[in-house]
């Protein structure tokens, strides 16, 4: 019942990847970051005890700017590139507190923490191709400053030493590839109406938002068409609401095989809709429009073998000419929606004088005749 295709690329997904996944990444960024932080500056007072005073005032500082960046991180721009700047010293930073002349024993087990943050803030691949080669060259240089026995228990130290970080690798492996899914799947729910598969009323505000911000850069034109099914009511009360339903879908399949693949089609709510056309005007557009209004019209919905008569009215605005902001042309373009409402349907308004279009060339036809 779903219409299979949409008009790729909608933009949304770009938006989500960005939105949802990004926002997470960047709180738990900075959430790392103030651990990282406090913990330098616990050890950063061990060490001043310990009278290894610039070891303790390269971490005091470490602590300070670890801490200024977490609040940072929340508006900062390239995330990604932060990401690495904060791991990449890190890593190097943990493989040489193995190496220190005064190490502990224990301190290669900090290397755990490799795999865990990178595939938490990076992923499962970039997470993976940052890790491996880190925790490889920690292990070899754990093996080679302790020079471990090869009897039985060396043997022991090596394996839970190995099989913890194997272990630590497959889990977070396997959690960071559930979660993409789950993310994925809640990305795709939020964007998408259950009912027709058209991108959802947040989606599609945010589309507009974005190709508003993406003309005023090029200088382009865009238009806003709002459509809503004339009489659905008595499509749902004489044929029961799931053919309603059917009438939805059809219908969005119908506008789906006119549309461009830059062009966006969201379901507002009930039997509205919005059509994003980009770098369009006024006139391409109306001329789209009424293709779109007589396609619905000479496809009527076939439903139990009956063919169910449909058409919709159209309120057109084009940016930036009928309003500047997403709500000035939202409001514009419902007004003109809701004037071919009132003036008898089916039928599409385009421009300030609000008469349908329609009527308009009906008119022009007839002074053109002799
Ligand atoms: N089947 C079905 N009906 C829906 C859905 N959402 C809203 N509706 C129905 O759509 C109808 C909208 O009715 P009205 O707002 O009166 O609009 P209309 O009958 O199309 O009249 P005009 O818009 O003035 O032409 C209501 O009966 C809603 O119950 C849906 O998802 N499925």
């Amino acid at each position: 019942m779903k219409p299979n295709r949409q008009p790729s690329p909608r933009g949304n997904h770009e938006i989500s990847l960005t939105g949802l996944e990004e926002s997470g990444r960047r709180s738990l960024m900075s959430l790392i970051l103030s651990a990282t932080g406090l913990t330098l500056g616990c050890f950063s007072i061990l060490q001043f005890l310990a009278d290894n005073y610039l070891f303790a005032s390269f971490e005091l500082l470490a602590c300070s700017v670890l801490l200024w960046g977490s609040r940072g991180i929340l508006q900062a721009r390239r995330l990604e590139l932060w990401i690495y700047l904060y791991l990449v010293p890190t890593f190097c930073f943990l493989i040489y507190i193995i190496l220190m002349p005064r190490a502990s024993a224990t301190a290669f087990t900090w290397t755990y923490l490799m795999p865990l943050l990178s595939y938490l803030l990076l992923g499962k691949r970039r997470g993976a191709l940052l890790t491996l080669p880190f925790i490889c060259v920690a292990m070899l240089l754990y093996f080679v400053r302790y020079d471990l026995p090869l009897d039985a228990a060396g043997l022991i130290d090596i394996g839970n030493a190995i099989l913890c970080g194997v272990l630590i690798i497959v889990f977070v492996h396997l959690y960071e590839s559930r979660r993409a899914q789950a993310y994925q799947q809640l990305e795709y729910q939020a964007q998408t109406d259950p009912l027709t598969g058209v991108t959802s009323r947040g989606s599609f505000k945010r589309s507009l938002l974005r190709a508003i911000q993406e003309a005023e850069r090029s200088h382009n034109r865009l238009v806003l068409v709002l459509m809503d099914i004339d009489h659905f009511k008595s499509v749902n009360d004489r044929w029961g609401h799931d053919a309603g339903d059917h009438a939805l879908c059809h219908v969005c399949e119908q506008l789906l095989d006119r549309l461009r693949v830059t062009d966006s089609l969201g379901r507002l709510g009930g039997e509205e809709f919005g059509l994003l056309l980009r770098n369009t005007d006024n006139a391409s557009a109306t001329r789209l429009v009424e293709q779109l209004r007589q396609h619905i019209v000479d496809n009527p919905l076939s439903y139990g073998g009956q063919p169910i008569a449909l058409s919709a009215t159209f309120g057109l605005a084009e940016w930036p000419t009928d309003g500047y902001s997403t709500d000035e042309l939202y409001r514009c373009a419902d007004r003109r929606l809701y004037s071919g409402k009132h003036q008898g349907r089916n039928c599409l308004i385009n421009g300030a004088d609000e008469s349908p279009v329609q009527a308009r060339t009906a008119a022009e036809a007839t002074r053109q005749e002799p």
